[in-house]
């Protein structure tokens, strides 16, 4: 695992949005595996910089997000896919119908589930994947258990994720309690990997990205098992290392 330390977020977005644009400028039709959250919300304006200045093209790249909150669809303000269009796609010149999120409202969540790692497979697989982390060490929603999952699922979210996530709910109670995410399996053979965390509230789980262990208690601890992770931090989060 290579560690980038910075002194602000607005550099970690900096930093972040730089690895991305390299893959896509070495790959011009990259499979770019996103993550919601506040973490990679400055990368992603970094990113929509980089294209209106001329210097990145998203015409053929793909996309394919992480996971999407259980019962919300596209319109919803919380829901994951309406996070990506506005805080991504619908600034850049990405095909949107290159543009994936799991279906939180589908008939058949787990025959949508299969679907969706059938998705990735048909996609060669993800070039890099930007990543963010729990507090509690979740990546995606693979939260700390006794075993993961390998392939995308529906995942109960912890009382600890669902308070977490509340501030972006108008009550803890809105939030929802399920979710469909990728797997472990599919994170860990993208080709490359950026984990984006800021915040003194991440470095507990960011410490444990540096000891010998790895745990299904801690989930990101798995990535320890990558070859090419790339951790970018602000100092708050890098405060424990
Ligand atoms: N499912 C998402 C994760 O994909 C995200 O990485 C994490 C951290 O979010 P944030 O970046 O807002 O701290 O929490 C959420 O629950």
């Amino acid at each position: 695992m290579n560690f980038k330390v910075f002194d602000s977020y607005e550099e970690v977005s900096a930093y972040s949005a730089e690895l991305l644009a390299k893959v896509i400028s070495e790959k011009e039709d990259a499979v770019l595996g996103l993550a919601t959250g506040s973490s990679p919300v400055g990368m992603y304006k970094e990113l929509i910089k980089l294209y209106e200045e001329g210097s990145l093209d998203f015409s053929k790249t793909k996309s394919i997000n992480l996971d999407e909150y259980v019962g919300l669809d596209g319109n919803h303000d919380q829901s994951y896919r309406y996070f990506m269009d506005t805080n991504l796609f619908d600034h850049v010149n990405m095909d949107k119908k290159n543009t994936y999120v799991p279906d939180g409202t589908a008939e058949d969540l787990t025959e949508g589930a299969k679907k969706y790692d059938e998705l990735i497979e048909s996609m060669g697989g993800i070039d890099v994947q930007v990543l963010g982390i729990g507090p509690n060490g979740h990546i995606g929603f693979n939260e700390p258990a006794d075993e993961l999952k390998l392939n995308t699922h529906v995942a109960e979210l912890t009382e600890e994720t669902i308070k977490a996530n509340a501030r972006f709910f108008a009550s803890e109670k809105d939030v929802p309690t399920r979710a469909v995410t990728m797997g472990v399996g599919p994170i860990l053979k993208a080709k490359k990997i950026i984990l984006i965390a800021s915040g003194e509230n991440k470095a507990w789980a960011v410490k444990s990205l540096v000891d010998d262990v790895i745990t299904t208690k801690i989930p990101a601890t798995l990535l320890k098992l990558h070859p090419d992770v790339t951790v970018v931090l602000d100092k708050e989060a890098a405060s424990m290392l």
